[in-house]
């Protein structure tokens, strides 16, 4: 291994005793394990990344991370091939360190051989210009924290101040793009004797239908998703084949229980969720509601022709009528039958078809678009089967909120994926917790004490079962590209969930690109503390709480910026701009007035609202560390204001001080952790800049501080446990 030239600027020790697990494993052999399972993952999940990228000259980073990152080792500091290269810090009376000051820095080489995968052995050769100063890691990082990003085509411009007041976007491009996307269209088998699902088990005569059925399926135009599933042609002559055996088989006594299929539509153009129902030329058999939002129901359900099981016995006529057929599930989103759904459907697909392009393999962790046909007025997106939501799992959660391990593996997967949108011109608009799906919910439970347990809501203590669930694998996908916009098309004057809404929507300033990344922000807070960090459903209060979190007033310049659009009409702007939050701003200071006072210097804003946001939330650095104290204790604390080395100098001091009157242990400070929430304090302050243009970019994200840092937690210890 290449290690370059290294400089010590400041260094502490590993504190082994803070270790997350209490239960006496050592810390070596946690990360001994965790480092086996990180290369195992390596080794296999991502094999298929690496697959791709040879023969591939994209010339993507990859940094070798098969070898352990550093462990700080006593007084020693191991490098990542585990040679002792330094003695540093020795301890003082106190059992501290003298030698805070030190940062070990050290030239990393950045090999190069996959786009976006990290800990590849197969890594081409580095040069002097691919090396990259990194700050050392003394604490383990999950794989996915370490993904690298290789821009695929120039990105659009960062929205300038211009821009921002004449953003609106063309709705003829919308409309013209959309014009341009055709649809299979399936024709509906009616009636139910000609499907092979119910009648397979009833009559031959039935059954024999089954293939002029599948001959129904008409083309009409482009094909989306053919891409992805280039075996259609394929698929259409095996349900000819065997259609009737294969259905017989797949739904067993399911088909003789059920009555008939019955796919209906209701007065909202909403399909009616019937378990068992067939549709898209017998091809799908609906399992499962998985959720159902505003464009329309997403469900689980059988692909037949998607089983490469039955393909392979299709195609060689060995149908082995004992074998299990393990059917492959997919997702499938019924748009609802109504028009303007229909219409925001083709822009989805249209954005689906440009990941597709983008990325076949889905390695940039948005969801993977199979393919797509219209049945009976229902525009049908089929995509890859996922997990639960992120949100969901939050909510089924002992403790709501994820480690620090994980926040940070996911972090880097939602950036890095916004990154790749943004750079082909895509802004997903409507990021949420319940937009991030896990593709594995396996995870490790432990239960939580019964001071605890007592302390939780009825619906989470019976969801949890009173145990903290830790994942095993965090990876995820974002879904939902419903209401995603390419970014000169048109653009809605309202967009987001109101609680990952950024300023400037709500103050109709116009948006683009970092819209995503305010969103994020709220997301990443959210899975630190398991709250939402705006629980808010109107304009007031929401600006009110931006203020506080931000610790500071809307910049002037916003205000004015404001209200000049407003006065000349510029670009489209909220229906109710003017009543919900043009009014509560003072015109000649340029601020938000809140609380609300009236003419006699009363104040007129509710009680109840101020308590809520002086309450519920806090500046972002103070609200952060007293959330994140229940699992480090009460010495976390973070000012923003203060460099790390200050803010650390400072808890140090408090620490000792404390100690001499109350025993408070100064051993149980560890500057790792500090810094990893410090790190994660100062992204989220700058993906939470008021002034969009200002805001730090998805690419700039990246390479932030945070993610050269590593934190020893349950996250780290259950990775990859089974
Ligand atoms: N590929 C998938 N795998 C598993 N579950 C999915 C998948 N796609 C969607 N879901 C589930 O369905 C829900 C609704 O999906 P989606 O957000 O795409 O629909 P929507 O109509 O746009 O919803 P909304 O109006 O809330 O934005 C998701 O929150 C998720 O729980």
């Amino acid at each position: 291994m290449s290690v370059g030239t290294q400089t010590r600027r400041k260094r502490t020790r590993t504190n082994t005793n803070n270790m997350v697990g209490g239960d006496g494993i050592g810390a070596e052999s946690i990360l001994e394990g965790m480092l086996a399972r990180q290369s195992s993952f390596l080794q296999h999940n991502l094999r298929d990344g690496l697959n791709f990228a040879e023969g591939n000259d994209s010339g993507a980073a990859v940094v070798n991370h098969n070898e352990p990152p550093f462990i700080d080792n006593e007084n020693a500091i191991v490098d990542l091939d585990h040679t002792k290269v330094e003695r540093i810090g020795e301890e003082d009376d106190e059992g501290h360190e003298e030698d805070d000051d030190l940062i070990f820095i050290k030239e990393q080489p950045v090999y190069f051989a996959s786009p976006t995968i990290l800990g590849s052995k197969n890594y081409t050769s580095t040069t002097s210009k691919k090396f990259k100063k990194q700050r050392t890691i003394s604490l383990p990082q999950l794989p996915h924290a370490k993904l690298l990003y290789q821009a695929m085509r120039e990105a659009p411009r960062v929205q300038n101040n211009d821009e921002l007041l004449h953003l609106t976007g063309s709705t003829s491009k919308t409309l013209d793009g959309n014009r341009k996307v055709n649809l299979r269209v399936i024709q509906s088998p009616s009636p139910m004797d000609h499907d092979p699902f119910y009648s397979s088990s009833v009559s031959p005569k039935a059954n024999s239908s089954a293939s002029s059925d599948s001959d129904s399926m008409m083309d009409s135009g482009l094909n989306y998703g053919q891409t992805a599933s280039n075996t259609t042609s394929h698929k259409r002559s095996l349900r000819r084949l065997s259609a009737p055996r294969l259905t017989a088989k797949l739904v067993g006594k399911k088909a003789k229980t059920k009555k008939r299929s019955n796919f209906k539509t209701d007065k909202d153009g909403h399909y009616v969720y019937q378990q068992g129902d067939v549709f898209g030329g017998n091809r799908f058999l609906v399992e499962q509601l998985l959720g159902q939002g505003t464009f329309g129901k997403v469900l689980k359900c059988y692909d037949i022709a998607g089983d490469t099981t039955i393909e392979a016995e299709a195609q060689t006529h060995t149908w082995n009528s004992t074998a299990s057929v393990q059917p492959k599930y997919v997702a499938v989103k019924v748009i609802r039958a109504i028009d303007r759904y229909r219409e925001a459907a083709k822009t989805e697909l249209r954005v689906l078809q440009a990941i597709l392009e983008n990325d076949p393999h889905g390695q940039y962790q948005c969801l993977i678009l199979q393919e797509c046909f219209d049945y009976k007025n229902h525009i049908c997106i089929v995509t890859d089967l996922l997990g639960r939501s992120v949100y969901d799992f939050m909510c089924a959660n002992g403790v709501a909120r994820f480690p620090g391990s994980h926040v940070q593996a996911m972090a880097k997967q939602l950036i890095r994926s916004v990154c790749f949108l943004h750079d082909l011109g895509i802004i997903h608009t409507d990021l949420k917790p319940e937009n991030v799906l896990l593709c594995d919910e396996t995870c490790v439970e432990k239960n939580l004490p019964l001071d605890i347990v007592r302390t939780m809501s009825a619906r989470r203590k019976e969801a949890s079962g009173g145990k903290r669930k830790f994942l095993t694998n965090p990876e995820i996908k974002i879904i939902d590209f419903g209401s995603a916009v390419f970014h000169n098309e048109y653009h809605p004057p309202v967009i987001s969930t109101r609680h990952y809404r950024a300023p400037e929507i709500v103050l109709g300033l116009g948006w683009s690109f970092p819209c995503d990344v305010w969103s994020i922000a709220c997301v990443l807070v959210e899975l630190v503390t398991g709250e939402s960090l705006y629980p808010i459903h109107e304009n007031l209060e929401h600006m009110a709480m931006m203020q506080r979190i931000n610790g500071e007033p809307f910049p002037p310049k916003i205000v004015e910026k404001m209200f000049y659009k407003a006065t000349h009409k510029l670009g489209n702007s909220p229906s109710d701009l003017s009543s919900t939050v043009l009014k509560h701003f003072d015109k000649n200071a340029l601020s938000l007035q809140w609380p609300e006072k009236n003419k006699k210097g009363d104040y007129i804003t509710k009680e109840k609202s101020i308590k809520r946001v002086m309450s519920s939330c806090d500046r972002l650095d103070i609200h952060i560390s007293k959330k994140i104290r229940a699992d480090y204790g009460e010495w976390l604390s973070i000012n923003w204001n203060l460099t790390p080395e200050k803010n650390w100098a400072l808890i140090r001091s408090k620490a000792l001080n404390e100690k001499k009157y109350n025993g408070m242990v100064a051993g149980d400070l560890n500057k790792e952790t500090f810094l990893f929430w410090y790190w994660f304090v100062d992204l989220c302050r700058k993906m939470f800049e008021f002034d969009p243009t200002k805001r730090i970019t998805a690419k700039e994200a990246l390479d932030h501080e945070w993610f050269s840092l590593g934190i020893l937690d349950e996250g780290i210890t259950c990775f990859g446990k089974f």
